[in-house]
């Protein structure tokens, strides 16, 4: 038996941040349990190997909702990493903070302790950012994270996405993370060199190499062991067999927003009824475990181009190479920058308080074979996409059976309040502006597939039903708040009621963030780790 200070289970975007904030000092010792293999693979390290990796069994969980009532009853992937990194290994690295008031209304929301100022302060000591300016490219910041400016590596199309918001009055901004911006510019990612910098990288790689951290990788959790409430340890399958480790002081689950709920539910923590159904014994009754689920959804439409996007390199089988052979030689070119270069922050309407709509371009249009894998066209296209970034809709995880083996079923229980579908309709007609605008139409040929430009509302809330997919942010299903009641951490990330467990990942977001989830993740680990060392104190 393996015995430790604190046991993380799952190394991913959250518990590679505390594997090094806890081990820093030295005085703790810290079992990081990893259920996926090693991140050291040709087309985990290439920013474009997304469209790759999101298919891949090899790291990935490859999740798969129940039939959806909002979604016209279809069942969607949900890809989730399982390997060194987790979600920030197989992600599409987009660096997002988020907008100032998601985490005044975490606050707001009953977790104590949380708001924009505290936030901002820890993602202005998490992040390095790599800008080009003037004299060449220059660092700000010293944090572990590292956020490229990759303008310079864009597709020359991409200018024409920028000049459609200009005709749209939208504003056109240099950094999505500057505080108050709301408009489009270019992306900015978490890319260092012309690689993914995923969180293994930034946080975990440098950790190794103390002799305080163990790594255990390729071994799954079963469920969390203890006495009476309390939790001391864990109950994992390595090497075929089955091991015990124990946490002097904690556990900490960093499985993610679908695997944590199904780890307290495994191991009692839950929703009685729920648990009885399956015949696990009823440690602590704590109904919110696996409700509260969040995501966030977009529609994209894509059209055929007049002018050469990147299909004309990546559609074709010497263009592919040539890209291939840049990049080896300079880690530069098509290869080395993410899929979505140009997006940002609208209002849908003058009156809106907030951002409503985050958007996504790209210089490529592309189909999905019947197993997942992304086929570039040969002739030139691109695509534009529109999420709505705050639902009201909340949907569950619950376990299917009480064999740690079996998926956890999953119900988004999309669209189901009216203001989602309504902000549905208006994220279609922010997309509908864009297909009419004058940048857009003089590069146009014709729409490829549904034209959003042939459908009036109800239209285009039944094609959002019928195609709207993941933008792959499961959130909120341990969510912190006042009471066991309402929610299932408090501001400290402990359980309620439950001594020595803590749950640190995207699950304990009390309401989804209106943009991409990984900095707000990794944000949230740092503030994580503070606070569970002052509590070691
Ligand atoms: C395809 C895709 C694209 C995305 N694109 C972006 C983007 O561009 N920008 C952005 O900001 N966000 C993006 N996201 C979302 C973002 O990556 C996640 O919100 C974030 O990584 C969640 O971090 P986490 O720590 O909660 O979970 P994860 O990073 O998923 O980590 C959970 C870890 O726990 C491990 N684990 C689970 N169960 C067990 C068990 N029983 N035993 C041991 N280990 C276990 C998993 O294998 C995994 O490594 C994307 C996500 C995906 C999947």
């Amino acid at each position: 038996m393996l015995e430790f200070d604190y046991v993380i289970v799952g190394a991913g975007s959250a518990g590679c941040v505390l594997a090094d904030r806890l081990t820093r000092c030295g005085r703790l010792k810290v079992l990081l349990i990893e259920s996926g293999g090693s991140d050291a693979r040709f087309w985990v390290k290439v920013p474009l190997g997304y469209a790759i990796n999101v298919s891949n069994p090899a790291v990935n969980w490859g999740y798969q909702t129940a039939r959806d009532p909002g979604l016209n009853a279809r069942s969607i992937s949900w890809p989730r990493g399982r390997l060194i990194g987790g979600s920030s290994s197989i992600n599409a690295m987009a660096y997002l903070r988020g907008l100032a008031q998601d985490f005044d209304d975490w606050g707001a929301a009953g977790a104590d302790g949380w708001d924009w100022a505290t936030a901002r302060a820890v993602f202005d000591r998490m992040e390095t950012h790599s800008e080009l300016t003037e004299q060449g490219r220059k660092k700000r910041g010293d944090g572990p994270v590292w956020v490229s400016d990759l303008t310079d590596q864009m597709a020359a199309f991409s200018q024409n996405f920028l000049m459609a918001a200009q005709d749209l009055g939208y504003a056109v901004i240099p950094d999505h993370n500057a505080p108050g911006s709301d408009g489009i510019g270019y992306y900015r990612s978490t890319v260092r060199h012309g690689l993914r910098w995923s969180s293994a990288d930034a946080f975990l790689r440098p950790a190794l190499k103390r002799p305080n951290l163990r790594v255990v990788r390729n071994a799954e959790v079963r469920h969390l062991l203890g006495e009476g409430r309390a939790v001391n340890g864990v109950l994992y399958d390595h090497k075929g067999k089955a091991q015990t480790a124990t946490a002097h002081r904690e556990v900490i689950l960093c499985a993610g927003a679908i695997n944590s709920p199904k780890l307290l539910q495994l191991s009692g923590i839950g929703p009685a009824d729920l648990l009885q159904r399956h015949g696990i014994k009823v440690r602590h009754d704590l109904p919110q475990v696996g409700r509260g689920l969040q995501d966030h959804l977009a529609l994209s439409y894509q059209f055929q181009s007049r002018t050469p996007t990147l299909n004309r390199t990546l559609g074709r089988r010497l263009g592919r190479l040539q890209a291939g052979v840049k990049y080896i030689l300079t880690r530069k070119g098509p290869l080395a920058v993410p899929v979505n270069q140009v997006g940002g922050f609208v209002r849908s309407g003058e009156e809106d308080r907030l951002p409503t709509i985050q958007l996504y371009f790209n210089p490529v249009s592309y189909g999905v074979s019947a197993k997942g894998k992304t086929i570039v066209d040969r002739a030139s296209g691109y695509q534009i996409s529109a999420q709505p970034c705050r639902p009201t809709s909340r949907g569950t995880i619950e376990i299917a059976s009480a064999d740690p083996k079996a998926a956890p079923v999953i119900k988004p229980n999309s669209l189901s309040t009216a203001e989602d579908q309504r902000t549905a309709i208006e994220a279609c007609n922010v997309l509908q502006r864009f297909a009419q605008s004058e940048s857009l139409r003089a590069v146009t040929q014709q729409a490829k597939g549904p034209d959003p430009l042939a459908m009036d509302d109800a239209a285009l809330l039944d094609d959002f039903r019928e195609r709207a997919s993941t933008v792959y942010h499961p959130t909120c299903t341990c969510r912190m708040g006042r009471t066991g009641a309402e929610s299932v951490l408090d501001g400290r990330l402990r359980v309620h009621g439950v001594p020595g467990l803590r749950v640190v990942d995207a699950s304990a977001f009390p309401n989804i963030t209106s943009g991409n989830t990984n900095a707000p993740t990794m944000m949230l680990a740092m503030r994580a780790a503070d606070l569970i060392l002052e509590d070691a104190r």
